[in-house]
């Protein structure tokens, strides 16, 4: 078996004018294993998130997929190791302008050339995956519920059977029962898939259902990791703080007065 790590992300940092927000984070995630990432609101999870989809370019540091620096590729290179990843976006980030299949089929269709017709039987075979009919697959992203919403986004994620991918906030705005709908099929999708996946969360119930292994980032850096059974004997009290949702303790939040 080999062992390099599917995703190896060593000493990235990002700014944005005088604010770090990564200040060298390290990571490294094995094939196969579902990390997940807490930490406060602000504290750079959807930057990092960015900087490993090539959304947001980093200031330094290196980010390898399969033992291949990205932050090195040229476009087209850059291009074929995207295509090896998914992704729920915070908010589902869904085109009202297309039917729901069509949303679902966007990664087939415009990544992989994939014919209409051919698309559209995949996208349905994953909305009926997360437990949504075909009459759903011809209605507007508008004509859905949130927790709709979040499954066409989840059927999106894994249309394309992606070798990795990236979970932002799968969870946020859902009641608790959809909420868990969701976290099971996050669980049965990707075991099905074999995915290695990434999913950044504030729902301690999610992330204890998700994950395998546990980071934690505070101040631009990865303070905690390890495996998710550990996470309330972690011994560490910014873990601590954070997974029992106390206002006192060593993290101190940025709260201006109104
Ligand atoms: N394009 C940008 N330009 C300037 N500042 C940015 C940009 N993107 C993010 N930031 C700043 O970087 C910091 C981290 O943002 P990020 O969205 O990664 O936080 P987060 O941990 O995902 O928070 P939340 O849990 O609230 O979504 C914030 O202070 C944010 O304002």
């Amino acid at each position: 078996m080999s062992t390099t790590p599917k995703i190896q992300v060593r000493g990235l940092s990002k700014r944005f004018g005088p604010k770090v927000v990564l200040d060298g984070v390290d990571l490294d995630i094995a094939q196969g294993e579902s990390l997940v990432v807490i930490g406060g609101s602000g504290s750079g999870k959807s930057v990092m998130i960015k900087c490993i989809l090539g959304l947001i370019r980093p200031d330094a540091g290196s980010i390898t997929i399969d033992g291949e620096d990205i932050t090195r590729l040229d476009r087209r290179g850059r291009e074929r190791v995207m295509a090896k990843f998914g992704m729920l976006f915070q908010g589902g980030a869904l085109f009202d302008s297309l039917p729901v299949w069509e949303n679902v089929a966007f990664g087939l269709i415009q990544g992989r050339g994939t014919p209409r017709a051919e698309a559209r039987q995949v996208a349905m075979r994953k909305l009926q995956a997360v437990g949504l009919g075909e009459q759903v697959g011809n209605l507007s992203p508008s004509e859905l519920s949130g927790g709709m919403q979040k499954r066409v986004a989840l059927a999106r994620a894994i249309a394309t059977e992606p070798e990795i991918i990236l979970f932002d906030e799968p969870t946020t705005g859902l009641d608790p029962i959809m909420a868990d709908v969701i976290n099971d099929l996050i669980v049965s999708c990707v075991q099905e898939l074999g995915a290695t996946t990434i999913t950044i969360t504030h729902d301690m119930h999610s992330a204890r259902k998700i994950a395998s292994r546990v980071a934690m980032i505070y101040a631009g850096k990865i303070i905690w990791e390890g495996p998710a059974a550990s996470i309330d004997s972690s011994g560490n009290p910014y873990v601590d703080q954070f997974v029992n949702g106390h206002a006192e303790g060593p993290i101190r939040m940025e709260v201006r007065p109104l």
